[in-house]
């Protein structure tokens, strides 16, 4: 049996009107630093992963979305050091503001075909082609 920490983060690909997907880059000081990944967070006690997400995108990125613009589109599952890694992957379109890095983060739009000049953590590689493939 594994004695690591099972960890529960939703994230999300939220998708512009040119079918560009926003990525964000983990700031120096934090686990997996410099590398780029989709917005979300972990999921905390007593949350949905929807409501989680409505929360990390609005404290992130200072926007807003609802339970029905989050289509559940994949999942990671994912060995770390210290902890195995679930990770819920939503697909948003429709959301509401202009998104920013409001934790000082760089953001970025990059489209699907370019995904993999951003490096990303090891979780989200099987993630990349699954986008492809949608956009
Ligand atoms: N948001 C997000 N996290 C990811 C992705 N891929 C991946 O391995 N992770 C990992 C990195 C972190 O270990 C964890 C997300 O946790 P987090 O962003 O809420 O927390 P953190 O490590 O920044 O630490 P904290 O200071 O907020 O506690 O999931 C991804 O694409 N998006």
């Amino acid at each position: 049996m594994s004695e690591k920490k099972l960890l529960l983060v939703a994230a999300c690909a939220l998708i512009d009107q040119d079918g560009r997907i926003l990525l964000a880059q983990r700031p120096e000081g934090k686990n997996l630093a410099g590398l780029w990944e989709f917005p979300g967070g972990k999921v905390e006690s007593g949350e949905t992963p929807e409501q989680c997400l409505i929360r990390e995108m609005e404290e992130e990125l200072g926007i807003t979305t609802k339970p029905d613009c989050l289509a559940p589109l994949t999942f990671a599952s994912h060995t770390y050091e210290t902890f195995h890694l679930l990770m819920p992957l939503f697909v948003c379109r429709r959301y509401q503001g202009i998104p920013s890095g409001r934790e000082g983060q760089a953001i970025k739009w990059v489209r699907a075909r370019d995904l993999r000049d951003y490096p990303m953590p090891p979780a989200d590689e099987p993630l990349i082609p699954i986008l492809q493939d949608l956009l």
